[in-house]
């Protein structure tokens, strides 16, 4: 199994508040791997820290040598009076040929984008362009961070189904994060279960039956909107000694 990028004792701050704790974590090639958790339970920093936008504030990250990311943002804001087409925003900040801008789509799921205002595209549509972007450096490892954010059920499970066919075609590794539990569960080899540090992870069908998990998200999570109640109090050694209690209530949008 050739891993791509790992962690250990990963520990991650902003400022004099700590987000995520002891985080031993390890992806390998081919490999699809989502992140859920609640909101603010730390997963966009994880993710920010594996790409190297964020520095641990203790432990390591190790990626292989010459290792290759390409990166989906959770968001990505684009002035809608600027003219821009879909094929100019991909040679930005490096200009790329027609054909690598019409191979990108295509591997996207989208071929026939590429003249198309930026302004101008479906939320899918554009989601679907910022992968065809993060595809342009032909990535060993793909993370994206709420890819699906603001699709529609059909929409979120299409580009699940395109994440799979773009790791049968390339081989790389995912690492995403999501709130569609019923997709992830469906789309995922293993599950990173989080809230502050890893509560619980394994295949989909061991994190959906872990307490720490039903704790978070119920047993169902079917429904559009779930709404969900987080309690769980426990303990870490052995220098994490906190036990801590959480009573939060969270909507997840488009589960
Ligand atoms: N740049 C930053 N400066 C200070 N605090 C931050 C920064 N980014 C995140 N945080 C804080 O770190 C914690 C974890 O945030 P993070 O964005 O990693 O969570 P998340 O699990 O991705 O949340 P969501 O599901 O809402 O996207 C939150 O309390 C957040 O307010």
């Amino acid at each position: 199994m050739s891993v791509l990028i790992g962690t250990e004792g990963l520990y991650l701050a902003h400022g004099s508040q700590t987000v995520l704790r002891d985080v031993n974590l390890s992806l390998a090639r081919g490999e699809i791997v989502t992140i859920v958790g609640p909101n603010g339970s730390g997963k966009s920093s994880l993710l920010r820290a594996l790409i190297g936008a964020l520095a641990p504030a203790r432990g390591r990250i190790t990626r292989a040598p010459g290792l290759r990311i390409g990166y989906v943002p959770q968001k990505l804001a684009i002035d809608a009076t600027l003219p821009l087409t879909v094929a100019r925003f991909l040679g930005l900040p490096r200009r790329i040929s027609a054909t690598r801008a019409g191979e990108v789509l295509t591997g996207a799921g989208v071929s026939g984008l590429a003249d198309r205002q930026m302004s101008a595209l479906s939320g899918g549509q554009f989601q679907r362009v910022l992968l065809a972007r993060a595809l342009l450096d032909t990535p060993d490892l793909l993370i994206l961070d709420e890819p699906t954010q603001g699709l529609d059920q059909p929409g979120s499970a299409a580009f699940y189904q395109q994440i799979e066919t773009v790791r049968q075609e390339t081989g790389c590794g995912v690492l995403m994060v999501s709130h569609d539990l019923h997709v992830v569960m469906a789309a995922s080899d293993r599950v990173l279960c989080v809230n502050g540090h890893i509560c619980c992870e394994g295949t989909p069908d061991i994190v959906a039956s872990a307490p720490e998990y039903r704790a978070l998200f119920g047993t169902g999570t079917r429904g559009a909107l779930a709404l969900y109640r987080h309690e769980h109090s426990h303990s870490h050694g052995p220098e994490g000694d906190h036990a801590h209690d959480h009573d939060h209530h969270h909507e997840t949008t488009g589960a």
